[in-house]
């Protein structure tokens, strides 16, 4: 059989069944010291508690890797203690001679299981991967448009403008020549006009006829002089994602190819995985990312504050039952810490009683998934709550019209970075950038127009820098760019670059059109070594931009008076 992720995932999930049956005589010895210390005439809580932890963990084991036998008469032994230490039932000399069989019946599994781990006829399964392969050429070809429009002054500037924003964008005049083109190399998403010298809806037709091709089917944007229902509905009909009227509004459209080229770009999310079980955990991880997300796990509920603090969780597996510290436990030592009060926090259990189970809940769990799990269910429930926590945090951390970090949030971003910068000896820049006569902007085009011209500004920023540097809206036309392990001449070729591409960019108002640009002021650590010296600093010198007559970027000198 050829090896391949799947195979080496069964192989994993072996090795892991393997290393509990290695574990289990001593767990079985530890159950059965555990068992010869308890008599019926004293109730000692300390050995019940221990002893039901371990047909607890032999019960949730044994059903994760398949061992049933192992699963249903620890089940039993674990609801027997349970009763009684839920003060149900009297530890009489029946019950413990009973415990005492289920120990034996253990004991013999134990003896036949490598037969069992023979058999290991468990089927395959496929999960989705998360994560879009994340090579260069894929992330070229998600930026890579054709854009066809037999009006060739229209396509050369639409397209130049779309490059504005990150986009590869090549115009096409013909049809046929597009079509060759798709043939040759698919893009990431067509714009498409409507109507040509072939007819009125020979856009349409022709992306309707491309497509019966390819699987699967381009993302395709119209967009037309026409807006009867006529021309819609056959964009619509030919697969069309969106209509733009013309003239086109390049931050829209770009607004808009953002939609249609990112799906599956999201960064994988971040799973922790807690249970005192290192097997069981090891094996949870595995199915997770397996389906392309990443994984830590804290086998010690001790460690886990510390691991959170370098590992960006969206979500918390844990454990309910571990020696020490409980998984409600656990989970309210993390409420109470700020930054963790929202985190999701899933308890993996084999606790089936729903009082139980609704009790953890309360101290501000978000669920419970019940052992076993199938990796496939595993896999959905995290990543459908993952997702749900992403959605929320940007909402707290984003400036909703840029979608760009938020002033609070990138001053606490800053914070992070100087620390770390600090600490790995790198140097960090700062530039604070505002647009130029903005004022007059929103006086002459009216506000909505104003707010695209930032909306473009947030894109150019954060399209155009790396995936490392950190961009945010500081407050009103105002933007702030972190950017880590780089000279400040660098960053300014860099801000010079973006200016100049921000300048180009043509804005268009009731049929006007108009341009804007930005003055810059850099910054750079460890020259000024806290954050609030710096971003005066940067500020200073954007204030000394704008004196020197806008659309300039300039550089703070600790040692040159502002
Ligand atoms: N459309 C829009 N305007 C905003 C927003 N936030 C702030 N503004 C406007 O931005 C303008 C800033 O104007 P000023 O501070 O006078 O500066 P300016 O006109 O850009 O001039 P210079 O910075 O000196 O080049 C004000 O008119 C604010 O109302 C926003 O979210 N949307």
């Amino acid at each position: 059989m050829p090896a391949g992720p799947q195979n080496s995932f069964q192989e994993r999930k072996q090795r892991l069944r393997a290393s509990f049956i290695e574990q289990l005589p001593d767990r079985l010895r530890q159950a059965r010291t555990l068992l010869a210390a308890l008599t019926t005439s004293e109730r000692q809580d300390e050995p019940l508690t221990q002893l039901h932890l371990i047909f607890h963990t032999l019960k949730g084991s044994g059903a994760s890797f398949g061992f049933n036998a192992i699963n249903a008469s620890a089940k039993e032994a674990e609801q027997t203690l349970r009763e009684v230490l839920d003060g149900d039932r009297h530890l009489s000399s029946h019950l413990l001679a009973d415990l005492r069989r289920h120990v034996q019946t253990l004991e013999e599994l134990e003896l036949s299981v490598d037969q069992a781990m023979a058999q290991d006829g468990h089927p395959c399964f496929n999960l989705q991967s998360q994560r879009a392969d994340s090579s260069e050429a894929t992330d070229a070809n998600r930026r890579l448009i054709y854009l066809c429009d037999d009006d060739a002054l229209l396509a050369q500037d639409l397209a130049s403008q779309l490059s504005c924003f990150g986009y590869e964008v090549r115009p096409y005049v013909a049809l046929e020549a597009l079509c060759e083109a798709v043939q040759a190399r698919p893009p990431a998403a067509i714009v498409m006009d409507i109507m040509f010298p072939e007819g009125r809806d020979a856009g349409p037709t022709t992306i309707a006829e491309l497509n019966t091709h390819l699987d699967p089917p381009i993302p395709c944007l119209f967009m037309s002089m026409r807006d009867d229902f006529q021309a819609r509905l056959r964009a619509v009909k030919a697969g069309g994602h969106a209509y733009c009227r013309k003239p086109v509004k390049a931050v829209e459209m770009a607004e808009l190819l953002d939609q249609l080229t990112s799906r599956g770009a999201t960064e994988p999310y971040h799973i922790l995985i807690v249970d005192d079980d290192p097997d069981v955990a090891q094996f949870y991880a595995m199915v997770l990312e397996s389906a392309g997300m990443t994984t830590r796990v804290a086998s010690e509920p001790a460690r886990v504050p510390a691991i959170l603090e370098d590992f960006d969780a969206d979500l918390v597996l844990m454990d309910l039952y571990m020696p020490k510290c409980s998984g409600p436990e656990l989970a309210r030592v993390l409420r109470q810490i700020p930054g963790y009060l929202g985190l999701p926090i899933i308890y993996v259990s084999s606790e089936t009683n729903a009082q139980r189970q609704f009790k953890a809940l309360e101290v501000g769990a978000d669920g419970f998934l019940t052992k076993p799990i199938e990796p496939e269910r595993l896999v959905t429930e995290v990543q459908l709550r993952a997702e749900r926590m992403r959605t929320l945090r940007s909402l707290m951390i984003r400036d909703s019209l840029t979608g760009l970090f938020n002033h609070n949030t990138i001053l606490q971003l800053l914070k992070v970075a100087m620390a770390s910068c600090q600490r790995t000896q790198r140097q960090l820049c700062l530039a604070m950038i505002d647009v130029d006569h903005f004022k007059a902007v929103n006086d002459t085009h009216g506000h909505p127009t104003g707010d695209q011209v930032l909306m473009a500004l947030g894109r150019t920023l954060r399209l155009r820098l790396r995936e490392s540097d950190i961009v945010g809206r500081y407050g009103g036309e105002e933007f702030a760019v972190i950017m880590t392990g780089l000279e400040v001449d660098q960053a300014k070729i860099i801000m010079d670059a973006l200016r100049e591409s921000f300048a180009s960019v043509n804005f268009l108002a009731d049929g006007r059109e108009f341009h804007c640009t930005f003055s810059g002021g850099l910054a750079a650590f460890p020259e000024y070594s806290d954050p609030s010296a710096l971003i005066e600093a940067a500020d200073a010198a954007l204030y000394r931009a704008k004196h020197a007559g806008r659309n300039c970027i300039l550089i703070a000198h600790p040692n040159t008076a502002q």
